[in-house]
């Protein structure tokens, strides 16, 4: 169910590419013409980045459309789903490769991008324990959040997917798949970096639409249990992310074959 109830969410729809260049591509391609029309609906677009593989390349492939400029990107809110606790400056940081891969190559208005908090390092800023990166990103998700809501209306909320079904920083049976309020640090987490920060369920739940993009043959059977239908969401997190309008599962072949 959505948070705060209300009718039950479409299933997922499972679109299928050739290969991991032309679902990274088309996935651009398709994200381009989201924000192009929230932009045109709203006025603005708020989209929610993920980290990861494909999701990097995704960002590589905005960067090179010929259609990246039809975005105003001055009028875009860049928020993350995770993040790797780790210094601002350390390439781990999803925020770090973000900004390589696309956005310190267009205009976006810096005061409308809102990375989670880092660990204290060497460069200055930055907080010593995950939970109080988490608690401030609540804080700025809140301020920006819509009535009746925790959070922003996200239009396009970006995820990869784990081989044992992790989404965002969300890992199977761990206390970030029961926690309940937006945003929760991660210890432990069973891939390094081991200590993390992530959007809940019930924020990615608020998202208009979740796209969830997948390459490889090591994620099918991941995918394959995310998709089976009743699939539990604290076992297999990806089968909990939905979203309040569309959910859409971008995959290549390889990633498909167990589908
Ligand atoms: O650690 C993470 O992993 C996932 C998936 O990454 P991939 O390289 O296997 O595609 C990613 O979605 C998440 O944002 C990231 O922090």
């Amino acid at each position: 169910m959505p948070a705060g109830g209300g009718p039950a969410p479409e299933p997922p729809t499972v679109v299928v590419h050739a290969d991991a260049g032309v679902l990274a591509r088309a996935a651009a391609a398709r994200l381009i013409t989201a924000l192009v029309d929230a932009q045109a609906a709203r006025g603005e677009a708020s989209i929610v980045l993920t980290g990861g593989g494909i999701g990097v390349a995704l960002l590589r492939a905005v960067r090179a459309s010929p259609a990246v400029d039809a975005v105003d990107w001055a009028r875009v809110d860049v928020w993350w789903g995770d993040e790797r606790f780790v210094p601002a400056d350390s390439p781990d940081r999803n925020d770090q490769q973000a900004r390589e891969a696309l956005l310190a190559h267009v205009p976006v208005d810096p005061t409308r991008v809102f990375p989670m908090g880092h660990l204290a390092g060497a460069g200055g800023g930055g907080v010593a324990e995950p939970e109080t990166a988490a608690a401030a990103y609540a804080e700025t998700l809140a301020a920006r959040a819509v009535a009746g809501s925790a959070v922003p209306a996200f239009d396009v909320l970006l995820l990869g997917l784990g081989p044992e079904t992790h989404v965002a920083s969300i890992f199977p049976d761990s206390p970030a798949a029961v926690a309940t309020g937006t945003v929760t640090a991660v210890r432990d987490c069973p891939k390094p970096p081991p200590t993390r920060v992530t959007l809940t369920f019930p924020a990615l739940r608020a998202a208009r639409e979740v796209w969830v993009v997948v390459a490889g043959e090591e994620k099918a059977e991941a995918v394959a249990n995310a998709l089976t239908p009743g699939a539990d969401p604290v076992a297999f997190p990806a089968a909990g992310a939905v979203g309040r309008e569309r959910t859409l599962w971008l995959v290549d072949r390889a990633a498909a074959s167990r589908l």
